[in-house]
Parts: C-alpha cells; sequence; structure tokens
C-alpha cells in the first residue's frame, strides 16, 4: 500500500468515542512537500483525526501510513519523522528562547555539535539575536508561534502537524508565519495544517473540509470555489459546514 510520492495516505480511518464516531471514513492522500490544509468547524473532527495521524491515538478501523509507517505498528517510527506544533501545546515560557531550541533540539536527538550550528542559524533567521537569553514568556504571541514552528521543524522531519497555529495574531503577523511555512515546504516538508482562517485556507495547495466527521470536499483552493461557484473561501466554507449537526460550534 505504501506509495513513496505521498506522505500521509489515510484509507476509511475512523475513530469511535462510545456510540459516537467522531471520525468517519476519512480517506485522502497528502503529497510529499504539499501544504495541505484541514478545515471543519468546532467539533467536526479534526484534532481527532491529527492525533491518530500523529500516532498519539489508535485508530477505531481504517488504514493511515505516516511518513510511510502504520499509525498502528510504528507509532515511534512516526514520531521521529514528524514534527507537531499546536496552540496548546507549545514552547516553555520559563526557559529562554535558546534553552527551549536546545531542549528541543535535544528531545529531537540532534548532537551537541548540530545543536549549537541549528539555534545559532534559527535565531538568526527569526532576527531574535537580542532575545536569545530571554524568557519566551516575554516574547510577543507572534514570535512565539514563529519560534515554536522552527522548534517544530529543528530536525528535518518529513512532515509537521500544525494544529491551528496562528490563533489569535493579526493577518499580519499570520502572512509573516505563512513564510516560514513556504520555505519548510520548498525544503520538501510536508505540511498538514488546520486552521479557522479562511485567508490561510487559500495559502494551502489544498484543502479538506471536514463536517460531522466526513471529509465533504477536498481540492485546491480555486478549484472548490469553482465548483460551489463562489467567490471566496469562506463562502466555500459556509455552504458546507451551514449543514452541520454537531452542536458544540
Ligand atoms: N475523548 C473523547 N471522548 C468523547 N468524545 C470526544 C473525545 N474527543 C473528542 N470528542 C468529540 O468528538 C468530536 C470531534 O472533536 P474534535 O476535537 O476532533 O473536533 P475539532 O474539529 O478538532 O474541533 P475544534 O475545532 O473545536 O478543535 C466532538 O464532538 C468532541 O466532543
Amino acid at each position: 500500500m505504501a506509495d513513496p510520492q505521498f506522505s500521509i495516505q489515510a484509507e476509511k480511518l475512523s475513530k469511535h468515542f462510545g456510540h459516537f464516531t467522531a471520525v468517519n471514513e476519512i480517506t485522502f492522500n497528502v503529497v510529499k512537500g504539499e501544504i495541505f490544509g484541514f478545515l471543519g468547524a468546532n467539533g467536526a473532527g479534526k484534532t481527532t483525526a491529527m492525533r491518530m495521524l500523529c500516532g498519539l491515538s489508535k485508530p477505531s478501523s481504517g488504514k493511515a501510513l505516516i511518513a510511510g509507517f502504520d499509525v498502528y505498528k510504528n507509532t515511534e517510527d512516526i514520531k521521529r519523522n514528524i514534527g507537531y506544533m499546536s496552540q496548546k501545546f507549545s514552547l516553555y515560557e520559563d526557559l529562554t528562547v535558546l534553552e527551549n531550541i536546545r531542549f528541543y533540539g535535544g528531545i529531537y536527538g540532534l548532537s551537541n555539535e548540530q545543536l549549537k550550528n541549528k539555534s545559532e542559524q534559527l535565531i538568526t533567521r527569526l532576527g531574535l539575536q537580542q532575545e536569545a537569553k530571554k524568557l519566551v514568556s516575554s516574547l510577543p504571541l507572534g514570535w512565539k508561534q514563529k519560534l515554536s514552528f522552527s522548534v517544530a521543524v529543528l530536525h528535518e522531519p518529513q512532515i509537521v502537524f500544525l494544529d491551528e497555529p496562528t490563533g489569535g495574531v493579526d493577518p499580519v503577523t499570520r502572512r509573516q508565519f505563512w513564510n516560514l511555512i513556504y520555505e519548510a515546504s520548498a525544503r520538501g516538508i510536508t505540511i498538514f495544517v488546520t486552521t479557522h482562517y479562511m485567508d490561510e485556507a487559500e495559502y494551502c495547495n489544498r484543502i479538506s473540509i471536514m463536517v460531522d466527521g466526513k471529509i465533504e470536499a477536498l481540492d485546491t483552493p480555486a478549484n472548490l470555489k469553482q465548483r460551489f461557484n463562489v467567490p471566496s473561501m469562506d463562502d466555500v466554507f459556509y455552504q458546507l459546514a451551514r449543514g452541520a449537526q454537531r452542536t458544540d460550534n
């Protein structure tokens, strides 16, 4: 089943909690280096799906290969080959910028030599020379997010999973964050990103839209707008999500 052109292959992947089906037979492939947007209203099942893809939660049924590794059997291999960033799980606020980079680099298995080089490069690239020895808690949110993303790709993983990475910042700061995403994608890293911001959906190569646990649409932003005959992704999303039954949105 493993196809080398894809970094994610999911087939009829489902997750049940008791009698409730949070993720309902989702099937999709993500091409290596692609920026893949994973959209859906609150409660659609995005986080549950992403946790299965990261090897953090066992599926109830279906198949998935992440960087060629099986989500049932090879969860440790998956964890070594991915990066992960979410609003909830992020940097240590009580460590400095440099300490955070070294800490995560160490977890990802970088050598001391690599750690030294990588942290210098990263600090220079982000323009954080003045802040390197300051506590992360003192940085503005937008900088924390950029640093957090850079740390998640420090070990050059095959795929990086981003769970609402830019929540709470303005469009200009989001745009700067997306420049980092483009750079990572150009280096061949696959980007799997959930977002509620439709301007960000426009930046993705392809997006899928989940409604009540199912993928209801999957295509490029341009094709989706054409198919629904609407001018913006906002309208596409509204057309699909307005029929959602789940009430926690
Ligand atoms: N451990 C659990 N036990 C029972 N139900 C759960 C559990 N985790 C999630 N759910 C339910 O599954 C559904 C999907 O939740 P999930 O968090 O995956 O949605 P989401 O699309 O990520 O939403 P949001 O955008 O709000 O994060 C929700 O109805 C949620 O209440």
